[in-house]
């Protein structure tokens, strides 16, 4: 069995459990196929037989955390800026399992006040960071390129060698489809971070259990 593996302090979970499979023989002949280094590194440290989607185009099953989940299992991912591995991994997967907890639930993507990641390549970031903002101004949109280091005082550079794009709405996205049509036709854009009609289904964990949401 071919396996998507997800990025994410969620995702981390499965990999670990996966490794404990494998290690205690309760599972064998799977390949997992990672959706970042931190994943690879992570599964390589569990002994998880990892592989390519070069040699493996065809996945079996992904299995992947979410920053938002609306009520048509459309996802906000990204924010740990392992958005365009995973979304190449998860659109190649025959079936594709989120896993997150219920502070993930939103009525509408783009609505919890947290950031929509867009992948951008480095040149002239600002000239696609303005654009991106324009493109969502009826929706109060807010586009901050994201930091990191300690003082938060250099750019985030993705696993792909590129910037990131976080944009913060006042109110949800309209329509997820169109957004993300006029996202991706804009020159310099890599990727963005709507999965949209991906999840074959939602597993959610809250105070009161678990609750599988699918289609
Ligand atoms: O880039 C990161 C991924 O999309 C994560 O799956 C997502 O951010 C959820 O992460 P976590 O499980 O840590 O909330």
């Amino acid at each position: 069995m071919v396996l998507g593996l997800g990025t994410g302090s969620t995702a981390a979970f499965v990999v670990d459990k996966l490794g404990q499979l494998l290690s205690t023989g309760q599972l064998s002949n799977i390949v997992g196929i990672p959706t970042s280094k931190r994943t690879q590194e992570q599964a390589a440290s569990l002994n998880i037989p990892l592989s390519t989607l070069d040699l493996h185009p065809h996945i079996d099953l992904a299995i992947d955390g979410a920053d938002e989940v609306d009520p048509n299992l459309d996802l906000v991912k990204g924010r740990g800026g392992a958005l365009l591995r995973e979304k190449m991994v998860e659109a190649a997967s025959s079936s594709f399992i989120v896993v997150a907890d219920d502070s993930k639930l939103v009525s509408g993507l783009g609505g919890s006040g947290l950031a929509m990641p867009v992948e951008v390549v480095q040149f002239c970031w600002k000239y696609n960071l303005v654009r991106l903002e324009g493109l969502f101004k009826e929706l109060g949109c807010e586009a901050k390129l994201r930091l990191s280091g300690d003082g938060r005082e250099k750019p985030y550079v993705t696993d792909n060698g590129n910037y990131i794009v976080d944009l913060y709405f006042k109110n949800p996205i309209k329509d997820g489809f169109a957004a993300g049509k006029e996202i991706s036709a804009m020159e310099g854009v890599v990727e963005h971070g709507l999965f949209l009609g991906m999840a074959t289904s939602v597993i959610i964990a809250g105070k009161t259990g678990v609750e599988v949401m699918t289609k």
